[in-house]
């Protein structure tokens, strides 16, 4: 993106990853140490029962929820019916009343970017009033590999950003680090490389000279990648869900991308999540969590969500 001084638009920095890489993490961090000072942050959820909000509800300035549908194909609309009237709250007030000079929009792990700014180039009104200064795309370094050796998305994201930063490098070894890198220089050069670790920064020095991974063509006749939503009963038998939950994670985690829930406990609204194969620890949200309590949402594709709900009610039927 060209920055230009005299601009008067409002800076939109897009927010780009692929599913569970790692994107509320990371702004969470970003907005308490006050990179994008008074932003206005949109977030964006694919499924219909949203969490990030809720997450970066503590650090935001204030924000906007669009959930049930991607920002950048089904959910376009809302997005710029939300950026328009972002727009216009700005152009009633006042130059010394303006506050907000900038958004900050999480898209979900199902958008493309450049669609996004697409989007917005093409639209009369957002074109005069918005400047997108950044697409900062994250790369979960863990599943790089196989999200780039099977969905095109991924590649996609890589290729529109300004900035991509690599996450979970805790989680790996150097060489594997290495050779993430590479793949994603090799994908874009022109963009800029850093690395996160849970959200803070990491230096990325000192690393082993490895190749980049070979990366298959792809056809384009994949099956699209769905929300599923299911509502747990208040009376689930717990111990049951738990293995039926790690039981089917060790057996299609790589069909289910990314599964998001939120339990009501007596310690307050639990948050679960997995990204493929991998189940984080459970953290306790900040703010109740009204209106999602016993959800769980599960984003994939390969399977029919009536046969995920059937397997849950016959593995937890008493
Ligand atoms: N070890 C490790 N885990 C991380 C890191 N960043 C994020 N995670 C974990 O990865 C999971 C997904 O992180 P999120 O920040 O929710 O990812 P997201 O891109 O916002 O997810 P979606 O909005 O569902 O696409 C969470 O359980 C995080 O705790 C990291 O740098 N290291």
């Amino acid at each position: 993106m060209t920055p230009d001084a005299d601009d008067s638009r409002l800076r939109l920095t897009i927010l780009g990853g692929y599913l569970g890489s790692g994107k509320t993490t990371w702004l969470r961090h970003q907005l308490f140490a006050g990179t994008f000072p008074g932003a206005h942050i949109l977030v964006n959820e694919a499924a219909l029962t949203p969490v990030d909000d809720t997450l970066l509800a503590a650090q935001a300035a204030s924000m906007t929820m669009l959930a049930g549908g991607c920002a950048c194909c089904t959910g376009k609309a809302d997005l710029i019916a939300a950026l328009r009237a972002l727009c216009d709250t700005r152009s009633r007030q006042s130059a010394e009343m303006r506050g907000t000079n900038q958004i900050v929009l999480e898209t979900s792990g199902l958008a493309d970017p450049a669609a996004i700014l697409a989007a917005i180039r093409d639209d009369g009104v957002l074109v005069h009033h918005i400047r997108v200064a950044e697409i900062v795309v994250l790369v979960d370094a863990l599943h790089a590999v196989q999200q780039l050796q099977s969905e095109h998305l991924s590649r996609a994201q890589i290729e529109a950003a300004d900035r991509i930063i690599l996450t979970k490098v805790d989680a790996v070894t150097d060489h594997t680090l290495a050779a993430v890198m590479a793949t994603v220089k090799q994908l874009n050069p022109a963009a800029e490389i850093e690395a996160a670790a849970k959200g803070l920064p990491h230096a990325l020095s000192n690393l082993p000279d490895v190749p980049a991974y070979a990366l298959p063509l792809l056809s384009d006749g994949m099956a699209p990648i769905l929300p599923t939503k299911i509502d747990i009963p208040e009376d689930v038998d717990w111990a049951a869900f738990s293995v039926w939950l790690s039981a089917l994670l060790y057996a299609r985690g790589d069909d289910l991308v990314r599964v998001k829930g939120v339990f009501e406990t007596p310690a307050g609204p639990l948050l679960l999540q997995a990204v493929r194969k991998s189940v984080q620890p459970p953290e306790l949200l900040p703010a109740p969590a009204q209106d999602r309590r016993n959800q769980i949402v599960f984003i994939g594709r390969g399977y029919e969500s009536e046969d995920l709900r059937r397997s849950l009610a016959y593995f937890t039927r008493n």
